[in-house]
């Protein structure tokens, strides 16, 4: 069976541009400049890596992108001082506070300071509770990117048995939501599953979100499956340097999956693309025009 890679990198910058056109448009029929604010605690050098990535990227859709950094020691009250003051910023619609936070700063209590409608990780319980009730809902990016290239590469996912391996609140449950949602039938497996390994040679669909370098392995793939590969793992390469590897076995898997997400360039890529579209979508509600 051949192995076909699902190129996210190139879906991505073509959501990217359709979101800058739908941009440009509302700026001229609206005089609406959508605004997204990314606030980064301490020095975190991957977190410093992404809030970059999210600035170009934000400002090259035409959008306003507005970053906060603060250090390492902020305590928890001008966390959720600034976070008061972007709900009640006009130009500020989209809020995404990165994680993981300095321990001094509860990331819950954060994360319910945040206004719903400017919620675009859609972390906030409003948002995870529309979700799960089937409401409109801001929903969160990396499950969101998932499901864009299973629907543009499998087209109707009703019917497919999922299994969604990692239960975290940001990537498994809502990716399980997703596919719910899309008809499938939805398995979640974590660290206490039985027999992970024959849990996941059912699936049709295989969301690995774990943070465990290549855990899975080829021969838990059942042939022909979709595997969406979430996991971005950092290790370290023979030369000193580090290289990224995701959940899976990307070697193992070539020759019996039909379709996989690579790291980098599967997943990644979707994640900070919707939450350019999520920006978007909450600026048009916040003004009336979705
Ligand atoms: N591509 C992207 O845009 C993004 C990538 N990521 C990456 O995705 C991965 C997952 O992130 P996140 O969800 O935040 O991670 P968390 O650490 O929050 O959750 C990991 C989940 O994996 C489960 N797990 C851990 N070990 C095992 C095991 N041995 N067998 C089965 N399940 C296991 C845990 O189970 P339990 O609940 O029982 O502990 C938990 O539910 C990471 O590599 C992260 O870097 C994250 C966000 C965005
Ligand atoms: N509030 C919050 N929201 C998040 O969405 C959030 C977060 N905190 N904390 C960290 C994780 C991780 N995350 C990624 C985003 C983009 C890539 C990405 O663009 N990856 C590229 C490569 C990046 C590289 O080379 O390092 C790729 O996979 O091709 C990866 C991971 C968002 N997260
Ligand atoms: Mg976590």
């Amino acid at each position: 069976m051949e192995t076909k890679p699902i190129d996210g990198k190139a879906f991505a910058a073509g959501l990217r541009a359709r979101i800058a056109e739908e941009v440009a448009g509302l700026k001229a029929s609206a005089g609406l400049t959508p605004g997204l604010a990314v606030v980064l605690v301490g020095e975190d050098p991957a977190s410093q890596v992404y809030v970059r990535n999210k600035a170009a990227q934000t400002a090259e859709a035409g959008m306003a992108s507005f970053e906060y950094k603060l250090a390492a020691d902020t305590p928890e009250a001008d966390v959720l001082a600034l976070v008061a003051k972007l709900n009640a910023d006009p130009a500020v619609h989209g809020i995404l506070v990165q994680l993981p936070l300095p321990a001094q700063i509860d990331a819950n209590k954060v994360i319910a300071a945040i206004d719903p409608a400017k919620d675009v990780d859609g972390f906030h319980v409003v948002n995870a509770g529309r979700l799960a009730v089937g409401l409109d809902a801001l929903v969160p990016c990396t499950p969101l990117g998932c499901i864009m290239l299973l629907k543009h590469h499998l087209g109707s996912l009703s019917g497919l048995k999922a299994v969604v391996v990692g239960r975290s609140n940001i990537v498994g449950k809502p990716a399980a939501q997703l596919l719910l949602k899309e008809d499938c039938t939805v398995t979640i497996a974590h660290s206490r599953t039985r027999d992970l390994p024959a849990e996941c040679r059912t699936a049709d669909i295989l969301v690995a979100a774990v943070g465990r370098p290549e855990m899975v392995r080829g021969d838990w793939i059942k042939p022909g499956a979709t595997v969406i590969d979430v996991g971005i793992n950092r290790v370290p390469k023979d030369d000193g340097k580090t290289r990224l590897v995701g959940d899976v076995a990307y070697a193992e898997a070539q020759g019996i999956a039909g379709l996989i997400t690579p790291v980098p360039g599967g997943v990644g890529p979707m994640t900070i693309a919707c939450l350019l579209q999520n920006t978007l979508t909450a600026a048009k509600r916040q003004k009336g025009l979705a």
